[in-house]
């Protein structure tokens, strides 16, 4: 049983367990969607298969189906969520958290889609459909979402080209900047990153002007969208880490990113660091991304790379300049990429120091954390149903490694630090502010407040 919050003060996980929930159409819904656009793709690129493994990649193609369509069915027969079998380097976290979720819910048969956390199993699916492949070499290494992938980043390219044309301009005259259009140029390409959240990036908000090429156009327009701005707070945070250290040598600055969607999210968030480090606002940038395939367009290291080289090789001038300086970050160093497990595993972010201490020691290193996504947001209030004016301290429970700020567009029907009467006075607008992915955050949280 859920622990009472009523007497625990900590809201119950949403689940799909309510019938018309959010999350309930998610799992009756869109995962199985998701599911069948991963076994079309796998059977799409059987040929693909044969050419390049012969009839291995043909049996590998078979079984993986196999394996992907059984775990359709227990989906939406709301059977029992099983161990993971494929010996990964979390396979015993996982079947851990099972064991956990199976003790918290009374027994094993309980421990299943629909009566699980809406977080829980939405994340095991995705480590289900690695499972399939690994079992089931040589196509183990497949990336099925792939294709959404750089096709999100080739189908952006008008915003890309806009983007880079942009920070270059202001990388070429930024040491006669003044501290005060640093900062315009700061809130600029933090909103863009925000709002490269959205995925596809329909920065129309609403208008018709969605055609329009430069991500940097709408952001007026769409600042009405942004619930929660305390983008105030993330300036003070990076001004206030430029500290002198002892030899009179200041400290590097360094800021986390903890990465979502791939394609043009993480071209805006590769601008963003540009400019961080090009500003001198920041002097070392982790970027913290996913081990294997996640969320559909969520980035992993290859993506990272990709991207980077894509940008670097494209025939327009400021793309490939940009491209250039970010390759030559990562070689020196002032750049670095990260892909610890715990990013894809089900975990509330209040369990990091607990279950993954390692990483929770790497972001306390960090003078700021900004996590992108909606998923990332669920994580770090624990995919709760908290009142809409819990603080945002409240729903952290404790995760506290570093200061840090979610940017975030809203698409799960989670949400804190609201002012009384704003989410009422949103859902008469719009039924499902929560969800339709037009609203936003920037919420921000430092422990230092709890001194
Ligand atoms: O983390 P992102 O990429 O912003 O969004 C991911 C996500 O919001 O997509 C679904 C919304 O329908 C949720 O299951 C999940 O949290
Ligand atoms: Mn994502």
């Amino acid at each position: 049983m859920a622990a009472d919050p009523s007497v625990t003060g900590v809201a119950p996980s949403l689940s799909a367990g309510v019938v018309g929930s959010f999350a309930y159409f998610t799992v009756k819904d869109r995962l199985p969607t998701i599911l069948t656009k991963v076994i079309d793709t796998i059977h799409r690129n059987k040929n693909k298969f044969f050419e390049e493994y012969g009839e291995k990649g043909i049996e590998a193609e078979k079984q993986t189906i196999s394996l992907l369509s059984k775990l359709r069915n227990e989906l939406q027969t709301d059977k029992p969520v099983l161990a993971l079998t494929d010996g990964l380097q979390d396979t015993q976290s996982w079947n851990q958290y099972l064991q956990r979720q199976q003790i918290l819910q009374g027994d094993q048969e309980s421990v299943s889609w629909f009566k699980s956390p809406w977080l829980y199993v939405e994340c095991y699916m995705y480590r289900k459909i690695q499972e399939a492949l690994w079992l089931n070499p040589p196509i183990s290494d497949y990336d099925v979402f792939n294709e959404g992938k750089t096709q999100s980043f080739f189908e952006s390219q008008k915003a890309v080209m806009a983007l880079c044309t942009y920070v270059e301009g202001v990388k070429k005259c930024i040491k006669e900047l003044s501290r005060n259009q640093i900062f315009e140029h700061f809130i600029k390409l933090l909103l863009v990153s925000l709002w490269g959240n959205k995925c596809d990036l329909s920065i129309s908000a609403g208008q018709d002007n969605s055609q329009k090429t430069s991500p940097l156009d709408s952001l007026n327009s769409l600042q009405p969208f942004i619930l929660v701005d305390d983008s105030n707070m993330v300036w003070s945070t990076l001004l206030s880490a430029q500290r002198p250290g002892q030899s009179g040598k200041a400290t590097p600055v360094r800021v986390d990113m903890v990465l979502d969607n791939a394609g043009f999210e993480l071209v805006t968030d590769l601008v963003l660091a540009d400019f961080l480090v090009s500003s001198g606002l920041a002097n070392e940038i982790h970027f913290h991304g996913k081990s294997f395939p996640w969320f559909v367009s969520d980035v992993t290291a290859n993506d990272f790379q990709w991207t980077i080289r894509q940008t670097l090789a494209a025939n327009h001038m400021w793309m490939s300049k940009s491209g250039v300086k970010w390759q030559g970050y990562l070689k020196e160093g002032v750049w670095c990429y990260h892909d610890h497990p715990f990013w894809t595993q089900p975990h509330e972010f209040s369990d990091m120091a607990a279950d993954a201490p390692d990483l929770y020691a790497t972001l306390q290193g960090a003078d700021l954390v900004l996590f992108k996504g909606d998923l990332n947001y669920r994580k770090l209030t624990g995919d709760r149903d908290w009142d809409h004016t819990v603080g945002f301290d409240t729903a952290l429970r404790g995760f506290a490694p570093a200061p840090l700020c979610s940017l975030r567009t809203l698409k799960a029907n989670v949400q804190v630090g609201l002012q009384p009467g704003q989410a009422e006075k949103l859902a008469s607008q719009d039924p499902d502010w929560m969800t339709c992915g037009k609203y936003a955050v920037i919420q921000f949280y430092t422990p230092e407040s709890e001194q």
